[in-house]
């Protein structure tokens, strides 16, 4: 058995074109390997393939070409295997509006082969905190009560792998919580996690290691605190107490963005420049500053300073 829960290799997938649209390759080659009890962030932004990822591990969308191995067996030459090693949390919150949560995951372990015995319905119940909701109909949940059963739909078959995609997109804080509290508890338990996020600060969070999926392919994969060490930038936004002048030079390397309502964002690389000189110029340009804050580097700019790496590498 390899150390790793999921092996992938040269994934690639390409949408067949339909009536006038263009094929589109989501995945362009993808390596990737999740070591086994991890927690791991997949991250990217809108479109970048993450979807296509976990349908492709979840068996419900087809490769194009590539190897992809869960927990050890290969999908092409293992697929029950394969299928039984994983649970997925998906993102949409179609389920059956006339089933009872009860049902919903009897179905489901039903679908899995998981004999009434084994079926571990009233624990995974108390678990996602539906067990008062145990026998009401699905429609009558909130849209987090939903969520909720959709990660107990993903653990009736007791997988040692979890894939959450965007678990937390448009969730309240509460339900947030309630759903790290379990990731992190599965997680202890041995479970591997793989999750999609647009949320940099919430991978920084959970995530052991990170890979960023970018326009179908992986640009980058390390562990969380070397990949946002890899990050030094940094922007000051000034408030000036009158507006601004046209002119205002600055230090090599500091770039100027002049935001709608007056201030002034000035994006800096730490490595390069203090945030002294930075004041210094502005102040020196006569500007008085009325207020100031600094704001962290943000998942977009990880790409813009990964995409740029990369391109002045080239
Ligand atoms: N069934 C499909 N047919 C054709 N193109 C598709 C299909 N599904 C996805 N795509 C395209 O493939 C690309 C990758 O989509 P995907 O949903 O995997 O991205 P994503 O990273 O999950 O984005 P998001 O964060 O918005 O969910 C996009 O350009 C998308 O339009």
């Amino acid at each position: 058995m390899s150390q790793f829960a999921i092996e992938i290799e040269g994934l690639t997938k390409t949408y067949a074109g339909q009536r006038g649209v263009a094929p589109k390759t989501a995945l362009d080659g993808v390596d990737l390997k999740v070591p086994q009890g991890s927690i791991f962030g997949l991250l990217g932004p809108n479109g970048a393939g993450k979807s296509t990822l976990i349908n492709i591990l979840a068996g419900l969308v087809r490769k194009s070409a590539g190897t992809v191995r869960i927990w050890g067996f290969d999908q092409d030459v293992n697929p029950r295997q394969s299928r039984a090693a994983i649970g997925v949390m998906p993102q949409e919150l179609n389920m059956d509006p006339f089933f009872t949560p009860r049902a919903s995951l009897d179905v489901q372990a039903g679908l899995y082969g998981v004999p009434k015995a084994q079926r571990r319905t009233d624990e995974i119940l108390a678990m996602i905190g539906l067990s008062d909701k145990a026998d009401a109909y699905s429609r009558t949940l909130s849209g987090g009560m939903r969520r909720r059963l959709l990660l107990g739909k993903a653990l009736v078959h007791g997988p040692q792998v979890l894939v959450l995609d965007e678990p937390t997109a448009g969730v309240d804080i509460e339900l947030r919580q309630m759903l790290w509290q379990n990731v992190r508890r599965l997680n202890a338990e041995g479970m591997t996690i793989i999750l999609t996020t647009h949320y940099l600060e919430e991978a920084e969070e959970m995530c052991d290691e990170i890979a960023i999926i970018h326009q179908g392919r992986k640009i980058a994969h390390d562990k969380t605190s070397r990949l946002i060490g890899r990050l030094d930038a940094k922007t000051l936004v000034i408030q000036p107490a009158e507006p601004a002048p046209e002119a205002l030079p600055l230090p090599e390397g500091v770039e100027l963005d002049r935001r709608a309502d007056g201030a002034l964002a000035l994006s800096y690389r730490r490595g390069r420049t203090s945030a002294e000189d930075v004041l210094d110029a502005v102040r020196a340009a006569g500007i008085r500053i009325q207020d100031v804050a600094t704001e962290e580097p943000n998942l977009e700019d990880v790409f813009l300073a990964l995409t740029r790496s990369e391109t002045e590498a080239a």
